[in-house]
């Protein structure tokens, strides 16, 4: 327990919460955060962020006017980059792009999202991604040093999704050895970049390149956008923002467009493709797709994001379900914490299961993915359309999982859950985003459906694939998987409940292929299914990468950890076996007992973690500063922290506000 925690008044139910748990927080902590190693260095990085000060605000940032709310966001941006700039990449090197620690410490600054945000989440991994090292060399330090400010214009007001169609054009001139940027329509215009409304000064743009004539597709390119004195747009560029949101309302989300604007040829970032001074195009890359690969890193890193997001709710939730007390199921009983309802349990036991569950299966794919980084780098880019496949379902599933388990710990808190100060709210607002952007949920689960077609067609045809699709070769047998017990039963079966939808999925497709309609038409006529199969076997994948993992990981553990944390993860794969019991009696061997004896098993697993509920929370170790919420604080003082906002609220500044003299007072004399 950290000293901040030791010094402050405890409610007296969470204190006993605390005196049940049987395990050692702080094992599950290190297990958490990847190790202890990355414990300690996450510790040391909250300590010198928050030491600093600068995160409180004296007005809740949410009863700020729009201007208001950015403006500080701006001024509060400063100051953490400053300390990212001097202290926290002293100490984690560029790994930090890739590490929620960056996050999760800018959540004591923003209850929002920073508008710098997208520098360094899509602006620098880009220059670190795409541009040749004298291009590096030339960009990287001055961005690192925040000399400059970026953001990432991919997306445009009529297409997102498909990247092909983009229409912004980059036309080559050989005369001035540069590219002219232009937005012939008003769809083309770039719309919902993070940070470019205002705070930019330079974007990366991916534009349709033109040379010689010819279209080559889409290229991404670094484009200075406002003068660095005076921040005014340079002429021929058009800059604003997109507008209030659901959410991300300090983020800046901007648009842009372009009039025949000039940029110097080495502005495209070359590292894939080229243009020579004469107008020459040059392919360079040995894979077609390699100027997506920003979308694969931060596909990758969402994982994490909504596991620690969810794991934030959880804590808010588990904490608030421990002091609440509600009804009288018993007559003359007092009332009980509202924790010890298995309903309760129900909706979120599932929630610190899945937050260990994404955790742990991000920490897997973040090290695939750098596994495959350095096989491209030697040249061999055979495992990237793996790696796509994967990113894409577990990026759309985590998301979504996430965001619905953090709307569930809303709803768990009843009517407080409500109040922007639990930050419940918040936490929602910005997860839900991440369902769409990087990649609409059912869009990136139709890239991993592909895939699995295909991977389904070499099984058939006998030929080897890639160890996550391995299963698939022992489905093809369509003998029906035995069913064990628990884990390895229900991984098997999940697994053959994705092979045996993929199956069906290719045979539709041929199916509708023999009406005589082209293959197009039948895959749009077997997207529902292509959907429904892409999603079980990312959750094939979670459920095993999670078992096993946790199995690895807790082999040195103490005993109590090891039984809680196996709890946690059954209670996953049953939590799933039962959500999704029409299936595993459809395609594997389950009958209505086994899944009886699981349904029994889940209630005592329930009945097993409920001791250990709040421990688990604490173990996510949020401090309150990041946390930012009052029902989920570490002392349990929630009616009081309540009472101490709802003062802050602008509306309790004086007995009565000027709208009674102004409309209420002449409406209730009859004078309006
Ligand atoms: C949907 C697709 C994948 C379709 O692309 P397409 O070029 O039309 O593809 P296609 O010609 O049909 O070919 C498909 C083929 O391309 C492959 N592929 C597709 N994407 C990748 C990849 N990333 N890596 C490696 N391979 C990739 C697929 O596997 C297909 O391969 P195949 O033909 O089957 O061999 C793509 O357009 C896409 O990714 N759309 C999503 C757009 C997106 O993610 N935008 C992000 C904007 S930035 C943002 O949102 C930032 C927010 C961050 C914040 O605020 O924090
Ligand atoms: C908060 C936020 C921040 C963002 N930040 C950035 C940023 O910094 N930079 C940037 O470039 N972009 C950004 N975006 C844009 C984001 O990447 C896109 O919104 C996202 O990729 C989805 O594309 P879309 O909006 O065109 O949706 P659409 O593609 O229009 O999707 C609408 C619906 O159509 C469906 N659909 C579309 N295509 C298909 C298909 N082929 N098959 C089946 N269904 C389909 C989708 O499933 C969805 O239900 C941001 C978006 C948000 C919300």
């Amino acid at each position: 327990m950290s000293t901040d925690k030791m010094s402050v008044k405890v409610n007296v139910d969470l204190q006993k919460e605390r005196q049940k748990c049987n395990f050692n927080i702080q094992e599950v902590t290190f297990i958490f955060d990847g190790g202890k190693e990355q414990t300690l260095q996450r510790k040391k990085i909250e300590d010198i962020a928050l030491n600093s000060g600068a995160s409180i605000d004296s007005i809740p940032e949410e009863c700020l006017g729009l201007k208001e709310r950015y403006d500080n966001a701006v001024r509060k941006s400063c100051i953490y980059s400053r300390i990212v700039k001097n202290e926290i990449l002293e100490i984690t090197g560029l790994e930090a792009l890739g590490n929620p620690v960056l996050r999760r410490t800018a959540d004591a600054f923003f209850k929002e999202i920073s508008p710098f945000m997208l520098h360094l989440g899509m602006f620098v991994p880009t220059i670190i991604g795409q541009c040749t090292e004298e291009q590096q060399a030339k960009w990287l330090p001055r961005a690192l040093e925040m000399q400059i400010i970026g953001a990432y214009a991919q997306t445009e007001l009529g297409h997102g999704t498909f990247i092909r169609g983009l229409e912004t054009t980059a036309t080559y001139d050989p005369e001035t050895e540069e590219f002219v940027l232009h937005s012939p329509t008003l769809t083309s215009y770039k719309w919902w970049a993070g940070g470019l409304g205002n705070t930019a000064n330079h974007c990366i743009v991916v534009a349709q390149l033109y040379t010689k004539g010819q279209c080559h597709g889409t290229h991404p390119f670094i484009v200075p956008i406002r003068d660095m004195e005076t921040h005014e747009p340079f002429p021929g560029v058009k800059v604003g923002d997109v507008g209030v949101r659901m959410g991300f309302n300090t983020a800046d989300n901007g648009f842009l467009s372009f009039n025949h604007y000039r940029i110097p040829r080495e502005n495209m970032m070359m590292k894939n493709a080229k243009v020579l001074k004469d107008g020459t195009y040059v392919k360079v890359a040995r894979h077609e797709k390699l100027t997506y690969g920003t979308m694969v890193f931060v596909r990758v890193t969402l994982v994490k994001e909504a596991a620690i997001n969810l794991a934030k709710a959880a804590t808010i939730a588990v904490r608030y379900s421990a002091v609440r007390r509600q009804s009288q199921p018993k007559p003359d009983a007092p009332e009980p914490q509202i924790i010890d309802y298995p309903t309760q349990q129900h909706k979120l036991f599932i929630c610190i299961a899945t937050a260990h569950a994404l955790q742990i299966t991000g920490d897997w794919l973040w090290r695939t993915f750098k596994d495959v980084l350095a096989d491209m780098r030697g040249g061999n880019t055979d495992s990237l359309p793996e790696l796509h496949a994967l990113s894409s379902c577990l990026k759309a599933i985590s998301t979504s999982d996430s965001a619905a388990y953090i709307e569930q710990c809303r709803f768990a808190c009843g009517g407080h859950g409500y109040m922007l100060s639990s930050n419940l709210p918040l936490i929602y607002s910005f997860v839900t985003a991440t369902r769409t952007y990087e990649g609409d949920y059912t869009v990136l689960l139709l890239q991993t459906a592909r895939f699995l077609v295909k991977a389904w067609e070499q099984v058939e045809a006998g030929k080897s694939v890639t160890p996550t699709v391995s299963y698939l070769t022992l489905a093809a047998t369509k003998e029906k998987v035995l069913w064990n017990d628990f884990a390895e039963g229900i991984i098997r079966s999940f697994q053959a409940v994705a092979a045996r939808k993929i199956s069906a999925c290719a045979e539709t497709i041929k199916r509708h292929m023999k009406t005589g309609i082209c293959y197009e038409d039948a895959w749009q006529l077997t997207t529902v299914r292509l959907v429904s199969a892409a999603e079980s076997h990312c959750r094939s994948v979670i459920c095993q990468t999670y078992w096993n993992e946790i199995t690895r990981l807790t082999a040195s553990c103490s005993t109590n950890v090891k039984i809680v944390m196996e709890q946690l993860a059954t209670l996953y794969l049953i939590y799933w076996a039962l959500e999704r019991s029409g299936d595993l009696l459809r395609y594997s061997t389950i009958s209505e007992k086994d899944l009886n004896r699981l349904q029994e098993r889940y209630e005592e697993l329930l009945a097993l973690i409920r001791p250990n509920a709040v421990g688990l929370v604490d173990a996510f170790d949020f401090r309150d500063e990041i946390l930012r919420s009052t029902l989920g604080a570490y002392d349990g003082r929630v009616y009081e922290r309540l009472m101490e906002e709802a003062l802050k609220s602008p509306l309790n500044d004086g007995p009565v506000q000027a709208s009674f003299h102004k409309y209420i007072k002449p409406l209730t004399k009859g004078k309006l």
